[in-house]
C-alpha cells in the first residue's frame, strides 16, 4: 500500500487482518528491573527491540510512549527513533504517544516533528491534546492530511482526573469532551472505510451512551489490564462504535517479558479476548 494511503484506510486493513489490538511500548523504571535490565540506554534499547521483534508480526498497531524515552534525552530520543523505524520496517503501524498540544507556529513544528515524512520520528499517527482549543491542532490536522498520517485526539481520557475538563458543560449544554467528539466526526465526514482522526476514549468508563461515538474514526481505547478495564467491558462502554474501537494494552502485556513466547501469548491472549468481546 502507497505511503500517502489515509491512516484510517491503513488502520482498518490493519486492524481486518491481525485485530485491532494496540500494544504500548512503554518502558517504565519498574518493568525494565522486572525484566532484568538496568534502567539506562542499554536496557531501554534492548526492552524496546525485544518488543518490536516479539510482537511486530502479531498487532495491528505499537504506541511508543515517548515520555518513557524522552527521561533520557537524546540518546533515549535516537532510541525511540530506531524503535519506529524498525516497527514500520517490520510491517506494524506507529502510534506516537507524545500527547503534544499548542498554538500556532509551535503546534505546526510539533506536527512536522512527528507527522512529516522526512522527519526522523515520522510515526503513522500521534497522540493530541486539543485543551487550548480544538481548533489550535489545525497544523497537525492539514499536515497529517497531507502525508496521510493519523490524530488520535484526547476526548474522554481514562484517568479519573480528565473528568473536570471533559464532562465540563458548555453553554450549548454539551460537554467538552462530547464537542471534541463533534469536531472529528467533521473531519471525518465521507472518509471510507474510515478517517484517519481517532478519539482517545478509556475503556474505563463504564456506559458512555450519553456520547455519540459514531465519528466514522478510530476509537483508541486505553485502560484494560494495569488500569482495570478488561476486553469483556468493551460492548458495554462502546455500544455501536465498538467495531472502531483499538483497545490498548501496555504493562498487561510487557509484564510478561523478556520472554520472548511469554510476550507473544500474553498479547495472543488479550488478541482472543478482544476478538471474543467485540467479534473482531
Ligand atoms: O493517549 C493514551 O494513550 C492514553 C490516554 C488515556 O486516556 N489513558 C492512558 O492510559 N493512555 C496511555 O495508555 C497507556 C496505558 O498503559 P497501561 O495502563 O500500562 O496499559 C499509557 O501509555 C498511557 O499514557
Amino acid at each position: 500500500m502507497s505511503p500517502v494511503t489515509p491512516f484510517g484506510t491503513r488502520l482498518r486493513a490493519a486492524m481486518d487482518a491481525r485485530g485491532p489490538l494496540c500494544v504500548g511500548i512503554d518502558p517504565h523504571a519498574a518493568l525494565l528491573a522486572s525484566w532484568g535490565l538496568d534502567d539506562d540506554i542499554a536496557g531501554l534499547e534492548r526492552f524496546s527491540r525485544t518488543v518490536v521483534e516479539a510482537l511486530a508480526d502479531q498487532v495491528a498497531v505499537f504506541k511508543p510512549q515517548a515520555a518513557f524515552f524522552e527521561r533520557f534525552g537524546s540518546r533515549g530520543v535516537a532510541v525511540l527513533e530506531r524503535t519506529v523505524a524498525d516497527a514500520r520496517a517490520a510491517g506494524t503501524l506507529v502510534l506516537m504517544d507524545a500527547k503534544r498540544g499548542d498554538i500556532g507556529s509551535t503546534m505546526a513544528a510539533y506536527a512536522s516533528a512527528f507527522l512529516d515524512p522526512a522527519s526522523p520520528l515520522f510515526s503513522d499517527a500521534l497522540t493530541v491534546s486539543p485543551y487550548l482549543g480544538y481548533g489550535s491542532l489545525k497544523p497537525a490536522v492539514e499536515l497529517a492530511r497531507e502525508s496521510g498520517a493519523g490524530l488520535f485526539v484526547l476526548a474522554l481520557t481514562s484517568n479519573p482526573e480528565g473528568a473536570e475538563v471533559q464532562r465540563a458543560v458548555r453553554e450549548d449544554g454539551r460537554t467538552i469532551g462530547a464537542t471534541m467528539l463533534a469536531h472529528l466526526a467533521e473531519e471525518n465526514a465521507g472518509a471510507a472505510p474510515m478517517g484517519s482522526f481517532g478519539a482517545v476514549v478509556g475503556a474505563t468508563l463504564g456506559d458512555l451512551s450519553s456520547f455519540d461515538l459514531d465519528i466514522n474514526g478510530p476509537l483508541l481505547a486505553p485502560g484494560i489490564g494495569a488500569q482495570g478495564a478488561t476486553a469483556a467491558d468493551l460492548p458495554a462502554v462502546f455500544g455501536k462504535a465498538v467495531g472502531n474501537v483499538v483497545p490498548n494494552v501496555s504493562r498487561g502485556v510487557l509484564k510478561h517479558g523478556p520472554d520472548v513466547s511469554a510476550l507473544r501469548d500474553a498479547s495472543r491472549r488479550f488478541a482472543d479476548e478482544i476478538r471474543a468481546a467485540v467479534g473482531a
